[in-house]
């Protein structure tokens, strides 16, 4: 699957542009974050990649064919959208709600079979919501709903998953098991797309983010080099500081806010060194099925590995892997902010204090 926006604008008032310009590349397996203050564009945003609203300018094309020329019942054959739970919902039972979702491959005057009802008990399971399935949408509450909305979109089974702020309304472990469906699928091939309003979110699993402005600017790329404290700066306005939280298994990037300064510049990619740094990471993988993604992602940075050395250690059930590393410092930590988002993997990076000036 791969979806591209090509100079993408976008204004509900003429004048007052709300995308200006955007270049936006999503593929299969990734989860991809979409940032931005309040009434930037986010939803708009969504709703101009799937054709919902029309593009003033450029396109959105899903696998080299444009949206809005295919056939919305072969477009929601690939694609499911999670809107915000707001507003008043039909009154169906959760289960029924749900089995809504199976429409696009069963046909909206199917009956659901034995196969849908079980794929339906397998999600609810899976994001912990059995207790709904039978109760009334009008008579849940709203991060409930939200997560009903969730299911439902799973429910299709799509190539792309788009969200729109998924985890908002939602408590701590309801996040979580968003954050962790979300991963899972994109480990499983699926493209997800989300709104968020929480940059530690997109630290913590998205392998891109984009961050729409005020005004239309926009800038995507991978997580380490978009989400920076610069650009929550420049982006909200609001002074950041991204530090790290160690526990015995992980070290996970945090964003703090500390004060509001009004600031409102254009972001940009974080500026590539002219140092590099000699690093190693250290990876352990519990599950080996991953360790063809984590080649892959190695094979991206091959330019920058001076060494390597795997060590299959089969009763223990892992895989280590050393990595030895001569880049620049941003090379370093988004190859190692790609492997951290991977589930089951472990994964720790030492730089060294010398630093080399290049050419
Ligand atoms: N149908 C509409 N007609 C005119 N203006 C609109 C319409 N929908 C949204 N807007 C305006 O467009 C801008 C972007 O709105 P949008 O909902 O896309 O922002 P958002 O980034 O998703 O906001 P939030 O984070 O608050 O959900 C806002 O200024 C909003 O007031």
């Amino acid at each position: 699957m791969n979806l591209d926006v090509e100079n993408g604008s976008f204004s509900y008032v003429s004048g007052t542009p709300v995308i200006k310009q955007l270049d936006f590349h999503a593929a299969s397996g990734q989860l991809i974050a979409i940032l931005g203050p309040n009434g930037a564009g986010k939803t708009t945003l969504l709703r101009c990649i799937m054709g919902l609203l029309k593009w003033d300018g450029g396109t959105s094309t899903l696998n080299g064919q444009e949206i809005a020329k295919m056939s919305s019942k072969k477009l929601w054959q690939q694609v499911s959208y999670v809107p915000q739970a707001r507003g008043a919902f039909a009154s169906l039972t959760v289960e029924d709600m749900i089995l809504l979702g199976c429409t696009s491959r069963i046909g909206l005057f199917a009956t659901p079979g034995e196969k849908e009802r079980q794929l339906v008990a397998d999600l609810v399971e899976e994001l912990g919501i059995q207790r709904l399935l039978y109760k009334n949408c009008s008579e849940i509450s709203g991060g409930e709903l939200q997560m009903v909305l969730i299911a439902r979109a799973m429910a299709a089974q799509p190539q792309l998953l788009i969200l729109d702020e998924p985890e908002s309304n939602l408590d701590f472990k309801n996040q979580l098991i968003v954050l962790d469906t979300m991963t899972k699928l994109a480990n499983e091939g699926i493209c997800c797309i989300f709104n968020t309003h929480y940059p530690n979110h997109a630290l913590m699993r998205a392998s891109q983010s984009l961050i729409l402005q005020k005004g239309g600017d926009s800038i995507f790329g991978d997580t380490t080099e978009v989400v920076t404290e610069s650009n929550i700066e420049e982006a909200f306005g609001v002074e950041a500081v991204i530090g790290e939280i160690e526990t015995p298994g992980q070290i996970y990037q945090s964003v703090m806010p500390l004060r509001v300064t009004e600031k409102n510049g254009v972001c940009e990619k974080a500026k590539p060194s002219h140092i590099t740094q000699i690093a190693t990471i250290s990876i352990i993988v519990s599950d080996p099925a991953l360790s063809e993604k984590i080649n892959a992602l190695l094979h991206n940075y091959r330019d920058y590995i001076v060494g390597r050395m795997g060590l299959p250690y089969v009763q223990g059930g892992v895989s280590i892997i050393n990595i030895t590393l001569d880049a620049p410092i941003e090379k370093i930590t988004a190859l190692t902010h790609q492997i951290d988002i991977l589930p089951d993997v472990n994964v720790k990076t030492t730089v060294a204090k010398k630093v080399v000036p290049v050419g």
